[in-house]
């Protein structure tokens, strides 16, 4: 057997992270190590910020200890890839002018209003393939130039994966697939949209050329590699948006299978080879961005473990020490679908002290059974996913034009198969769930393409389809779900 060669894949969703080894050997790829660490949006009087010298602190600790447990000259590369929001705004010298705003931060309801007085929806969504949101790259600046005694003083912005990749190899540089996500570029000429921007009266001139993901860009900067004890590894301008960046290892995309990423956010989408925007998918929020290798997805946001992981905190101060294993346990053996949250609905975007009220109160306002233990919030949030996704099926597929037959449920989501088995039953769709790591791993083969050891996506799905097995959890209770479908979707509408 060929020696293994080891990626480092950074993986930073927007409220905690890890750092995932993955070897490979020739033939197939691997999870050798992953190192999970957490962080979460700092507020402070008011404003919310990411913590990314936090967040860079971590990277630093766990790539240090990938070397000293692998050895020196084992590891090839490393590459960085974070949720697709949020910013940072450096100065003349390179240095970040100020802490990051998260895209939960509430600055931007106060220059929402002027944002819509200058750019209508439409134009937006057509000029970008973005959905308006509070966070969206376009309405943060807008509030940066109204509020930020830094924006006028900014040489350069980039995206949080450019500023993470930038601090470990001292190279500026951002991705494409950030560019697009954070709703500044041009779908068609993936360009950025300095036309658009400039209707919003924003500087164009901070925005850097980016590149396509899949270089090698150098070695880790020489603090990076001293402090890690290996100043040769390789650093690759990886995917730089998360989504994205798990398309190269899941195989067996295509129009008719709906995917669902599932972690802070639920995205549920399509990969397509050319960008699908209109008027339908318009209405039903469905946003557009670029992938790697010239593709798109097409997908809905929707506020995943975010309430989960919220609540999560609401039961500790509540005195029950559950873990998540406990709680789906614990979960399984209570009736479905006794209430259900609509997760998009905007009280659960803001963060709260207590989210576990929230829920409680969204369902009492609605006129629902109203859960009161851990497990019964559990449920009832695991089953408002499984009908926000059999939502974003329906509306999709009137988007789209196009029927789907199956779902493949990837990343965190694959740990709750009762999670997978709810919507597998709810949207009467085959499901397959697997590969836990799967933005780690496409992260990874990205890095092993830039190696020049897989020439093309198509063979990096290939090797990833070697490497992991999925797991059917298709369920049938499709009458059972119909009923409850109508139900809260009516319920929905009218809170
Ligand atoms: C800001 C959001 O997290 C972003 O819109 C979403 O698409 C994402 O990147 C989820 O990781």
């Amino acid at each position: 057997m060929a020696a293994e060669k080891h990626f480092i894949a950074v993986d930073c969703g927007s409220s905690n992270g890890k750092m995932v080894d993955i070897a490979y050997d020739g033939n197939k790829i691997r999870i050798a190590g992953s190192k999970p660490f957490f962080y979460e949006p700092v507020t402070i009087l008011g404003c919310m910020y990411t913590d990314i010298m936090h967040i860079y602190n971590q990277v630093m600790y766990k790539f240090k200890e990938f070397v000293l447990e692998n050895g020196k000259g084992t590891i090839e590369s490393i590459g960085v890839t974070t949720w697709g929001g949020d910013y940072g705004l450096f100065g003349e010298n390179g240095q970040l002018l100020s802490n990051m705003f998260q895209h939960r931060d509430e600055r931007t309801i106060q220059t929402k209003k002027e944002f819509f007085s200058l750019l209508s929806h439409k134009e937006l969504y057509y000029g970008t393939g973005s959905i308006y949101f509070l966070g969206l790259g376009p309405s943060q600046l807008l509030a940066d130039k109204r509020f930020s005694p830094v924006y006028e003083k900014t040489k350069f912005l980039l995206g949080t994966a450019g500023v993470l990749t930038y601090f470990l190899s001292g190279c500026p540089v951002m991705d494409d697939t950030m560019a697009s996500t954070l709703g500044f570029t041009n779908l068609e000429t993936t360009a950025y949209n300095r036309e658009l921007l400039q209707k919003l009266g924003l500087r164009t001139d901070i925005f850097r050329e980016f590149k396509a993901a899949g270089s090698i860009i150098g070695d880790v900067a020489p603090g990076v590699g001293d402090y890690i004890g290996d100043r040769s590894i390789k650093m690759v301008l990886d995917t730089g948006h998360d989504t994205p960046a798990a398309l190269p290892a899941v195989s067996g995309l295509d129009e008719r299978t709906m995917f669902i990423s599932m972690g802070t956010m639920m995205l549920a989408g399509v990969e397509t080879e050319q960008p699908r925007v209109n008027d339908k998918l318009f209405e039903g929020g469905f946003r557009t961005v670029k992938c790697a290798f010239g593709k798109y997805t097409t997908y809905r946001d929707v506020q995943g473990f975010w309430i989960m992981n919220q609540c999560m905190k609401g039961f500790q101060d509540r005195g029950y020490v559950y873990s998540f294993d406990d709680l789906e346990a614990m979960a399984r053996k209570l009736p479905a679908a006794k209430c259900a949250i609509n997760p998009n609905d905007p009280v659960f975007y803001h963060r709260s002290s207590d989210m576990m009220s929230r829920v409680q109160d969204y369902c009492r306002e609605t006129g629902q059974y109203v859960p009161e233990r851990p497990e019964e919030v559990y449920r009832c949030l695991i089953d408002s996913y499984a009908l926000a996704a059999r939502n974003c099926i329906e509306e999709m597929e009137e988007g789209l034009g196009t029927k789907f037959e199956r779902i493949r449920l990837f990343n965190g989501g694959c740990q709750c198969d009762l999670l997978g088995e709810t919507i597998s039953a709810c949207s009467g769709l085959p499901l397959e769930s697997g590969i836990r790591y799967a933005t780690a791993a496409g992260n990874a083969l990205m890095q092993i393409y830039a190696a020049g050891e897989a020439a093309s996506e198509d063979e990096m799905k290939e090797l990833s389809g070697r490497s992991f097995r999925m797991k059917d959890l298709t369920c049938d209770d499709k009458d059972f779900w119909d009923e409850m479908y109508a139900k809260y979707t009516d319920v929905w509408e009218g809170h």
